[in-house]
């Protein structure tokens, strides 16, 4: 059976300025023991604090990621930011193709696939999102659609340590909704079972899938309990230290 070490990712979406960087700090400062020996920690800032919490996170083993990038290395995209950039600001990661990207800015699967791409050029760890809308939940097209998302979004090339999956619904994001353990299990044993299909037991087997979508500290235990959640892609919650921890802490 392959071991997979649980990853609890913070996205801040588009919030924080400079003195969120006391709530870093403090995120810092609790990664010891044994949550830092049992579970990896990720905080995925707006691209203007990646730099400033990478300095900050220093040797602490908390690793630090954007939420987009361009497919490209350079040129003239107004507004965009390539992987090198935020290799170069000090992240290690970067998150692609969020429901919010693919929403407010019409990303595709397609080009989802070549910013997973750029990232692997780079270096970076590509967290690959998908995740069904209500309407498809509700049709019984959740499954089919995500490993339509996954097929088209993914390239050849994936390894255990260059690519971990997010199963965010769309309509458990923000909402304080949460799918049942049931429909969880279901989805991510499909995502395992996809990757496995693709990649083989071995690539596929070590993949890490999260779940997000309203994790709190308060259903975090019950969530990351269940088989082939690896840990979780958290929103709100991760913009609190203390509620971050204790969703990370729920491992222990
Ligand atoms: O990337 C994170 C997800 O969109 C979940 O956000 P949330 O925890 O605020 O529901």
């Amino acid at each position: 059976m392959t071991t997979r070490r649980p990853l609890i990712a913070g996205n801040w979406k588009m919030h924080g300025l400079k003195p969120s960087l006391q709530e870093f700090d403090r995120m810092v400062a609790a990664y010891d023991g044994d949550l830092r020996a049992r579970t990896d920690l990720m905080i995925c800032p707006p691209a203007t604090l990646i730099a400033t919490l990478a300095a900050a996170a220093g040797s602490s083993g908390v690793a630090v990621g954007g939420q987009d990038c361009h497919a490209n290395a350079q040129g003239a995209h107004t507004g965009d930011i390539a992987a090198e950039m935020i290799l170069d600001a000090g992240g290690s990661a970067v998150i692609l193709g969020h429901s919010e990207r693919r929403t407010d800015h019409g990303e595709t699967d397609a080009a989802v696939r070549a910013k997973t791409l750029a990232a692997w050029r780079a270096g970076l760890v590509a967290v690959v999102c998908v995740g069904e809308h209500r309407q498809q939940r509700e049709e019984g097209v959740a499954l089919d659609l995500v490993r339509v998302q996954l097929a088209g979004s993914i390239p050849d090339g994936a390894t255990a340590e260059n690519l971990v999956i997010a199963y965010e619904p769309v309509w458990a994001i923000g909402t304080g909704l949460t799918p049942s353990v049931d429909d969880i299990a279901e989805m991510h044993g499909a995502i395992r079972a996809a990757l496995v299909a693709r990649f083989g037991e071995g690539v596929g087997g070590g993949i890490r899938i999260l779940y997000g979508g309203s994790v709190k500290p308060a259903n975090a235990a019950e969530i990351l309990a269940v088989a082939d959640v690896d840990g979780a892609l958290v929103g709100g919650a991760s913009l609190k230290a203390g509620d971050f921890i204790a969703i990370a802490s729920a491992y222990i």
